[in-house]
């Protein structure tokens, strides 16, 4: 991964990112569980069976059985989730972190009481500081080391000839679409001939056509939770979902009959760490259950396969509680996730959605409100002039498009990514179609394709 991680050389440290989290997410999930007195009960009368009912990998409860903290870190643990189990065993903080250092408890007192250690020469590997040595192993680690660390190797320097040969992963097309949830009930409901869902079917032919000739690896699917994953009990603006699957939500319809989707964590880690290093706050979200808001464009893209025929990152926008997001922020973070999927050093084709829109209301006496020449010119700018669109701000929408057509801020994170935003040629317009109504909603979509690809 060409990803800037200049903590990598500071001696004696494993710093915590998305890499380690997702290495370490079952291992740190068994730790918080302890919080709970009636689970540490369980856990101290028989660790083995206790551990049985966690999916870490072998290694992790090999590492949890020696508590041997150094080696649960290496293995995607973080002190605090930690901490939770040191806490079971009685251990203060102070033992905890001294355990670690390869002193005995005593002496580390005594250099914590004698003003603690120095950065001097611990800032980098190779300067002559006291955090330089070889980090402390228990007996157990080493021995699970010379069972299997040869294997690691071998795997290792297989991996990196594999790597090595490849290319640049790239964003090949964006693809807008509205996301009424009335849609995906029409099709899970066999509907889709009726005189009232024909048209709007109709308008999608075309796309379940073109998708056939241009199936990226990856979607990199921009949409909003409607009050499903997320409640009001925390509000992330931006939110990757790093996770390797995401289950349909029930929105109290019972769940959508269609696939779980099948995540790309490493490119979902990759593109939060460098989007995170361009200075956009993103929330990292490893269990998600998705809504009609990202399966309905699946549906209405693919139709009803047995499974995806490609991962699926999602990306949640907050457009439900304000303040959210401007359009300009929207349009910068696009540009950002660009950069971020170009930098991934695997040959994945990429594609960007944005979703959600057009004008609808679906609120109060002005429900029901439609806008169809303010769409269409919506339309008309994201395709020729998505800049200047973006400096619309958020009451245009509100007043034009009906409160919920603030949704359409997220069709300018999918616009921002296009290579035409970063100085290359103006993209393809593969498809455009426009439809009122869906339910309370006017319909729109739009293909673009990146030229060169
Ligand atoms: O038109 C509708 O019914 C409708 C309902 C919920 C949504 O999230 C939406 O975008 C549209």
């Amino acid at each position: 991964m060409a990803l800037d991680k200049p903590y990598l050389d500071v001696p004696g440290t494993t710093i915590f990112d998305a890499e380690q989290s997702r290495k370490g997410y079952w291992l740190n999930q068994f730790c918080m569980s302890l919080m709970q007195a009636e689970n540490r009960t369980r856990f101290k009368a028989d660790e083995d069976a206790y551990l049985a009912t966690w999916p870490m990998t072998a290694e992790q409860k090999a590492a949890v059985r020696a508590r041997d903290l150094n080696w649960m870190m290496r293995t995607g643990g973080n002190i605090y989730f930690l901490s939770k189990l040191g806490a079971t065993d009685g251990l203060s903080f102070q033992q905890m972190a001294g355990s670690m250092t390869g002193m005995t408890e005593e002496a580390y007192r005594a250099m914590m009481l004698a003003g603690g250690r120095s950065p001097e020469g611990n800032r980098v590997l190779g300067e002559g500081g006291n955090a330089q040595g070889p980090m402390s192993m228990s007996s157990a680690w080493k021995e699970w080391e010379a069972a299997h660390g040869q294997m690691a190797l071998a795997d290792a320097v297989q991996n990196a000839h594999a790597q090595a040969a490849q290319g640049q992963a790239h964003i090949t097309a964006s693809v807008f679409t509205s996301h009424v949830p009335a849609i995906g009930a029409a099709i899970d409901h066999g509907k889709t001939g009726d005189d009232y869902w024909k048209p709007l079917f109709q308008g999608y032919e075309y796309s379940k056509q073109w998708m056939q000739g241009h199936l990226p690896d990856v979607i990199f699917l921009v949409y909003n939770d409607h009050a499903t994953s997320f409640d009001l009990g925390v509000i992330p603006t931006f939110a990757i979902g790093t996770a390797a699957e995401f289950e349909p939500a029930d929105e109290g319809y019972g769940p959508r009959p269609v696939p779980k989707v099948q995540g790309h964590p490493d490119l979902a880690a990759h593109i939060a760490q460098s989007v995170i290093q361009q200075d956009f706050d993103l929330t990292l979200v490893n269990t998600l259950k998705v809504d009609h808001g990202l399966t309905v464009p699946l549906s209405l893209m693919f139709g009803q396969p047995e499974h995806w025929p490609c991962q699926v990152i999602p990306f949640h926008v907050n457009v439900v509680q304000y303040p959210v997001p401007s359009g300009q922020r929207c349009f910068q973070l696009g540009q950002a996730i660009r950069r971020a999927v170009e930098s991934y050093d695997r040959p994945l084709k990429v594609q960007i959605w944005g979703t959600g829109g057009m004008s609808h209301q679906l609120q109060g006496p002005r429900a029901g409100l439609i806008n169809a020449e303010w769409d269409n010119r919506f339309l008309d700018r994201l395709i020729a002039d998505p800049a200047d669109l973006a400096t619309m701000p958020h009451i245009d929408y509100v007043r034009e498009a009906g409160s919920e057509g603030i949704e359409l801020v997220m069709w300018l994170i999918a616009r921002g990514a296009m290579a035409d935003v970063a100085g290359g040629p103006a993209p393809k317009l593969a498809h455009r179609f426009f439809h009122v109504p869906a339910s309370n909603t006017a319909v729109g979509h739009l293909i673009l394709e990146n030229r060169n690809d």
